[in-house]
């Protein structure tokens, strides 16, 4: 229980009406969760406008209302405050709820199209094997030391988010490692919260179904460095061009990484297998579980930003030389098979054209490679031909299957994927729209030495149809055909 007037500590206020020494409950945006005592924000979404749900939150037991727009008719019997932007009060007033859970720990937030999960992932799991008490927020699960909490988004809403960093600070963790997704940043769910350090990873074509161009979308990404106190740090990928846009307007101190130019955190391949990845990083050579050129800038990343903590740099590459990947980030299957299958979260241009040119760079000859990819449904539009084109050039077979298609029409995805695909690739590709029997016919295709890659979904356990998400495993159903198939 809080004061009305001190949760709203920092928020800036056009008008009020009404008490403001008022016991808050809860704080709630969406008016079905409201209980009695609620403070109930209202938000302008992308589907509806929480303002039309005030009454209805009244009538639940709301006691005071944030929200843009005053209503003309005003309840006197609760208190009224307006603000220009409901999104970002959400999260000041949230982090002011739990008493500013973020500035008790050290909090890094990472960002980028591709490798947040695999970075932050690689971050809980060292700091864990250091010693410490560690959150984790990410797109696979949330994590509280050895406890999981099951993740819905990216990163959750201001309100979620808030309350479990105030758990993470109860169970005395130091440092927590979250994914800040540019939906997130829009939508102010890092609002008010208090970032240790900021990582930027790269850009490429993702998300202009919400972000409508490219430079929102860059634009969007730079507000997490914008914001940042003089007292952060600001660690950036130079090879991605967009590193250097991310650190024009910071305030924070600068750091960079990258394989390419001399920065403060260089890494350079020796051997890139798929036994492994062995990176010479700021001169000392070490051995890593993770798989693919990508993985070195993930790795690079988390060394630099422990370094940046001040961990013994020698004890860090010992450690993460032994951290296995992130859950359906280029995970083999092995069914005792002699097929090489690789489920891989790929749903962007750029992963899955660095994922088939890993495997490529692995054959030695005559080895098929088979891809099963598809699509998400109310998702960028854009990238699908391109993500079939790549699939298409890179891959000996490609079947295109379903990939979560919500609330569209399956073919529909699938025909916008087939318009990337030119005549002299055509006969490459299949079309086997469930994702089980996608599956099996690429187990049944494959020969001894074959290379399968199901990209997509990765870590996933449904496929999601119209509102409903009916269980589904790539690598579960992946396993079960291979040892269908088996010789
Ligand atoms: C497009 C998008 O990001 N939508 C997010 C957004 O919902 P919205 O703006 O559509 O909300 P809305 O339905 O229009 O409702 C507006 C307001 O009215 C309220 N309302 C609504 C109905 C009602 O009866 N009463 C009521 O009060 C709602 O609670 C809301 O506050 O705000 C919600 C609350 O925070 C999010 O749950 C929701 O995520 C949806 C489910 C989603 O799928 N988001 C994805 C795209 C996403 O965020 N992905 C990124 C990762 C992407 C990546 O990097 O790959 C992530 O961080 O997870
Ligand atoms: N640093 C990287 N650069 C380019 N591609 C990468 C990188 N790291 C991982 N990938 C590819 O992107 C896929 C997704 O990786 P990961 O889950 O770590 O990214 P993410 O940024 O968390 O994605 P999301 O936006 O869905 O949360 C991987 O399965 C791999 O194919
Ligand atoms: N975080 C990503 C997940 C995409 C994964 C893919 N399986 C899909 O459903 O499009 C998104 O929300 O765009
Ligand atoms: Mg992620």
């Amino acid at each position: 229980m809080k004061l009305l007037k001190d949760i709203l500590y920092n928020v800036n206020l056009t008008s009020v009406s009404g008490n403001m020494n008022l016991d808050i409950t809860d704080v709630c945006f969406d008016s079905r969760a409201v209980k009695e005592g609620s403070l109930f924000v209202a938000v302008k979404g992308t589907q509806v406008d929480g303002h039309d749900y005030i009454d209805k939150a009244i009538k639940s037991g709301a006691v005071a209302i944030v929200c843009e727009e005053m209503p003309l008719l005003p309840d006197m019997s609760v208190t009224f405050v307006a603000t220009a932007n409901t999104h970002t009060a959400l999260g000041v007033i949230a982090a002011n709820f739990y008493d500013n859970p973020s500035r008790k720990l050290k909090l890094v937030g990472v960002t980028g199209t591709n490798g947040k999960t695999t970075t932050v992932t690689l971050l809980y799991s060292l700091f864990r094997s250091l010693g410490y008490s560690v959150g984790l927020l990410s797109t696979v699960e949330n994590k509280i030391n050895d406890r999981v909490i099951k993740a819905s988004h990216t990163t959750p809403d201001q309100v979620s988010l808030n309350r479990l960093l105030s758990e993470m600070v109860e169970e005395k963790c130091q440092v927590a490692f979250m994914e800040v997704s540019s939906h997130a940043i829009d939508q102010g769910r890092i609002a008010g919260l208090e970032f240790t350090g900021a990582v930027f990873m790269n850009i490429s074509h993702d998300h202009l179904d919400y972000h409508k161009t490219f430079d929102n979308y860059i634009q969007t990404k730079k507000k997490l460095f914008d914001n940042l106190p003089s007292s952060a740090f600001a660690l950036v990928n130079l090879d991605d061009k967009r590193g250097q846009v991310m650190l024009q307007n910071t305030k924070a101190t600068q750091y960079a990484f990258g394989l390419k130019f001399m920065t403060d955190y260089k890494a350079k391949v020796i051997t890139n297998s798929y036994q492994g990845l062995e990176l010479d990083i700021n001169g000392q050579s070490v051995w890593f579980r993770l798989i693919g050129k990508f993985n070195a800038y993930n790795l690079l990343a988390a060394f630099a930003v422990a370094d940046i903590l001040q961990e013994e740099p020698s004890e860090v590459l010992m450690m993460l030389s032994g951290i296995e990947t992130a859950p359906g980030r280029f995970e083999a299957v092995n069914a005792n098979s002699e097929v090489m299958a690789i489920v891989d979260y790929a749903h962007t241009p750029d992963a899955l054209e660095n994922v088939l040119q890993t495997i490529d760079s692995f054959r030695s000859g005559n080895e098929k490679v088979i891809t099963v990819v598809g699509c998400g449904g109310d998702r960028d539009k854009d990238k699908r031909p391109v993500m079939a084109s790549i699939a298409a050039k890179w891959s000996d077979k490609v079947i295109f299957t379903d990939d979560n298609p919500r609330t569209e029409n399956p073919d529909k995805i699938i025909k916008d994927m087939m318009g990337g695909v030119g005549p002299s690739m055509v006969r490459k590709a299949l079309v086997i729209r469930d994702r089980k029997e996608a599956i099996k016919t690429a187990c049944s295709m494959a020969d001894s030495q074959d290379i399968i890659l199901v990209a997509g979904k990765g870590h996933e356990t449904y496929q999601e149809i119209n509102g409903v998400r009916h269980d589904f495993d790539d690598r579960a159903v992946l396993k079960e055909m291979l040892e269908l198939f088996k010789d």
